[in-house]
C-alpha cells in the first residue's frame, strides 16, 4: 500500500487566499497594508530558497514586502540599527531575520532585539513563553503550517502519539507545544536520543526537522503513520547533469511512502506552508498592533 501524498502547495494556496482576503479587508476598512521585512545576512542554501519564494507570495497577497540582503561580514551594531529602524517603522508589521547567521553574530541577541509584536517567527522569549503557557502567542510559521495540515488531514489529533525529531527553537520545540495543546502525546527526539528507530516506530505522527538528507528510512515508520518532512537539504544530482543539485527532505521519501498513511513531499510539502503561515502571521501581527480582531482561520 502506498501513502497518500499531502499536497502542501495546494493547501498553502488555500491559506494564502484567506490571507489575501484579510489583507483586502484591512486595506478597505482600515487603510492598513500589512508589511513584512525579511533580513538575510550572508548566504545559506535553505535560506535562499526561502527568500526567493517569499517576496513573490507576499506581494501576490497584496502585502508590502521589503528585503534586506546584508553581506556576511555585517557587524552586530549595523544589524541592530536595521532592526531598530524596522521596529520603529509603522508600515512594517512583521520582521524575520533568517537563520543561521554567520558565527560572529548571536541568534539569541538578534531575536531579543526584535519587537515581540513584530516577531512573526515566534522566536522571542515572550512568544515562546506565551505558547508554552497556553496563551495567545505568535507561533512559529513552520510548526503552525504543519499543525494546520495535520488537522486538515486527520481531524482531531487528541491521543495521537507524535514524535518530533529535532528540538530547535524555530521548529521542534514550538511544534511540540502546538501538538501538546491539541492533546497529542508528544515525544521530542534529538541527537542524543538513544534508540531513534524504536522511538519513531511508536509514532502515529512523525515530524522530521533535523537537516540531514533522507535520514529517516521507511522501516522506522509505523504502517499508516502520518509523516511530515520539514527538512530542506540540497544534495548533488548527477543524474540531472554535472554539478546539478536537488532538494530532499530528512525522510527517505521513496521507502517511507510505501509504509506511511500520509506523507509530505520535498519540495511541495512543508515549505509552501511555511511561507503561507508567514503571511498569515504578518496579517495577525498587523491586526494585533492596530487593536483589531484576530483574523479567523489564520491562527492556531
Ligand atoms: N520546510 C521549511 O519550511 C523549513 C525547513 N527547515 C529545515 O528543517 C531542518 C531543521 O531545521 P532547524 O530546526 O532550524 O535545525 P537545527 O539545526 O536548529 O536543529 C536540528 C535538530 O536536529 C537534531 N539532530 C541532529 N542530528 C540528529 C540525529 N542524527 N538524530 C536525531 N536528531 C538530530 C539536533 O539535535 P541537538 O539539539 O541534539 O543538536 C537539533 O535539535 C533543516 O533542514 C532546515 O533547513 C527549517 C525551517 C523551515
Ligand atoms: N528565521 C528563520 N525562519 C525560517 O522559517 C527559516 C529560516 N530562518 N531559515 C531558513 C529556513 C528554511 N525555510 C524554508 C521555507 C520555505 C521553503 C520553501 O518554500 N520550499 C519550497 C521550495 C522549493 C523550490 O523552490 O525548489 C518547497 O519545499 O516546496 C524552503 C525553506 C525557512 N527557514
Ligand atoms: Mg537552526
Amino acid at each position: 500500500m502506498s501513502a497518500q501524498i499531502l499536497d502542501g502547495k495546494a493547501f498553502a494556496a488555500t491559506i494564502r487566499a484567506k490571507v489575501a482576503d484579510h489583507v483586502s479587508r484591512l486595506m478597505a476598512d482600515h487603510d492598513i497594508q500589512p508589511g513584512l521585512a525579511v533580513v538575510l545576512v550572508g548566504e545559506d542554501p535553505a535560506s535562499e530558497v526561502y527568500v526567493r519564494n517569499k517576496g513573490i507570495a507576499t506581494r501576490e497577497c497584496g502585502m508590502k514586502s521589503v528585503e534586506h540582503k546584508l553581506p556576511a561580514e555585517t557587524s552586530a551594531e549595523d544589524l541592530y540599527a536595521l532592526i531598530d529602524s524596522l521596529n520603529a517603522d509603522p508600515s512594517i508589521h512583521g520582521i524575520l531575520v533568517q537563520f543561521p547567521v554567520p558565527d560572529h553574530l548571536s541568534e539569541r541577541d538578534i531575536v531579543a532585539r526584535i519587537d515581540p509584536a513584530k516577531d512573526v517567527d515566534g522566536l522571542s522569549v515572550v512568544n515562546a513563553g506565551l505558547l508554552a503557557s497556553g496563551q495567545q502567542a505568535m507561533a512559529s510559521c513552520t510548526p503552525l503550517g504543519c499543525l494546520m495540515l495535520l488537522r486538515d488531514t486527520l481531524g482531531d489529533l487528541s491521543g495521537k502519539d507524535a514524535v518530533i525529531i529535532g528540538r530547535s527553537n524555530l521548529v521542534g520545540k514550538p511544534m511540540a507545544q502546538l501538538l501538546l495543546r491539541d492533546s497529542c502525546t508528544v515525544t521530542i527526539a534529538h541527537s542524543r536520543t538513544k534508540d531513534l528507530a524504536e522511538t519513531v516506530r511508536r509514532a502515529d505522527i512523525v515530524v522530521a526537522a533535523v537537516g540531514r538528507p533522507q535520514m529517516v528510512p521507511g522501516d522506522w515508520i509505523k504502517p499508516g503513520a502520518t509523516v511530515i518532512d520539514v527538512g530542506i537539504n540540497r544534495i548533488p544530482a548527477p543524474e540531472k547533469g554535472e554539478g546539478k543539485t536537488r532538494l530532499v527532505g530528512d525522510v527517505d521519501f521513496d521507502s517511507a511512502k510505501e509504509v506511511a498513511g500520509h506523507i509530505t513531499p520535498v519540495p511541495g510539502g512543508v515549505g509552501p506552508l511555511t511561507i503561507a503561515c508567514l503571511l498569515a502571521n504578518t496579517v495577525t501581527a498587523a491586526c494585533r498592533i492596530n487593536g483589531l480582531d484576530e483574523p479567523e482561520g489564520l491562527t492556531a
